[in-house]
């Protein structure tokens, strides 16, 4: 029989996984949390188990890891609560990071942070908080066409619910808090950059085409049009031949960002403004948090190793082998060879199993 283990934790260790929580919406659980994740992930060693939101946060567990992307006031007291009962336990990301990703007037402010060497920028905006965009006192130096965003991003289909205006009579029955952004010509072709801490992978989407200026003059036709989603469009056909932007440009950006976000998990928007219309300068449009990871090609390995680079290093935990033994054990990850070895190190790092 093995002898009895005495660790410096009372909770007992009943397997050989690291487990990441997740706390996600149900529509990010079934875009993300995909069976071929959990498989990859299995492999490597690492569970993931879905948080019930509908019990308390701090109870839950033992968690290696915990991931999230939910909204409100309640969930935040949640994670607070559960990093004061488990504070070794990493959280990805802070709540107060990811809520300047939550507000559009904020959102790109981290652009704007980082070094003019980097050559990336940001379209003009105003920000409309209460006013009648109708009877705005002044556009300041904004030019047409404009596109309206709603300033809450908030995970509801409302959030992305746009309108690209031509002329001034088309900013009427908008509705605030929204956000005035100077639409960019890009050719129709958009860069999405996921980043998973040091990682960055670029992807070209669909985008909206061009406005010629005729058409901002054109009386006959609509003052604005309402879009939504359009960045979930395939890259069309004519736009295949559209070059990428170099990587070193791409990691450099996502470097930069992540290091003036905070953040880990996200992608951002990027388009190069039209050659024929400007001088083919790079614009951030958009950022976003915890991102559709499913639509980067081998996502579930990029995932996979994040949650493990993301693991706090095994903290050696001394393990008495019998009481008063004696024998101090430096627990950590070990292949369970023949005999008696160490296996996993559990959750907060202070827990021990005997494989023999
Ligand atoms: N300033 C801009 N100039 C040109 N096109 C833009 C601009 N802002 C947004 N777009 C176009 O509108 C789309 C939607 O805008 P944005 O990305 O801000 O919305 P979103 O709903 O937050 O998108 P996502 O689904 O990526 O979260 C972009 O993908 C891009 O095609
Ligand atoms: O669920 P909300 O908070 O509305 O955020 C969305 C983002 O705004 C989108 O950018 C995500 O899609 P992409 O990964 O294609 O950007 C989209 O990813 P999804 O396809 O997993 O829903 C969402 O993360
Ligand atoms: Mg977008
Ligand atoms: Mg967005």
């Amino acid at each position: 029989m093995a002898p009895e283990l005495q660790s410096s934790s009372p909770r007992p260790c009943h397997h050989s996984y690291y487990t990441v929580g997740y706390a996600l919406l149900p529509s990010k659980v079934s875009s993300v949390v995909q069976p071929s994740l959990v498989a990859l992930a299995a492999e490597r060693e690492v569970r993931l188990v879905a948080v019930d939101v509908t019990r308390p946060l701090a109870e839950q567990g033992p968690f290696d890891l915990l991931v999230h992307k939910m909204y409100g006031r309640e969930w935040r007291a949640q994670l607070e609560e559960f990093s004061a009962v488990h504070p070794s336990v990493p959280v990805v990301d802070a709540p107060a990071a990811i809520d300047r990703l939550l507000d559009r007037a904020s959102m790109l402010d981290a652009v704007s942070g980082l070094s003019a060497s980097v050559g990336i920028a940001v379209p003009r905006q105003v920000v409309v908080n209460d006013a009648d965009p109708d009877d705005l006192p002044a556009l300041g130096a904004l030019r047409f066409p404009l596109i309206a965003k709603p300033l809450a991003v908030d995970g509801s289909a409302e959030s992305h619910e746009m309108r690209l205006v031509y002329r001034r009579d088309g900013l009427r029955g908008l509705r605030a808090p929204l956000v005035l952004q100077e639409f960019v010509n890009h050719g129709g072709v958009l860069y999405k950059i996921y980043v998973l801490g040091d990682r960055a992978t670029c992807v070209r989407r669909g985008s909206l085409p061009d406005v010629p200026q005729n058409r901002l003059l054109d009386v006959d036709t609509e003052p604005s049009v309402p879009f939504a989603n359009i960045s979930n469009q395939p890259l069309p056909d004519a736009a295949n031949g559209a070059d990428m932007p170099p990587a070193s440009f791409v990691d450099e950006v996502s470097r930069g960002l992540r290091q003036a976000l905070g953040l880990h998990l996200f992608n951002f928007d990027m388009i190069r403004e039209s050659e024929e219309h400007g001088c083919g300068q790079y614009f951030i449009i958009d950022i976003n948090y915890f991102p559709g990871y499913a639509k980067m090609p081998g996502y579930e390995s990029a995932l996979t190793d994040f949650f493990l680079e993301m693991l706090p290093p095994a903290t050696p935990v001394h393990a008495q082998l019998g009481p008063g033994s004696g024998l101090d054990i430096e627990a950590r990850k070990l292949d369970p060879g023949p005999g008696i070895g160490l296996r996993k190190v559990e959750s907060d790092r202070a827990q021990v199993e005997l494989a023999v």
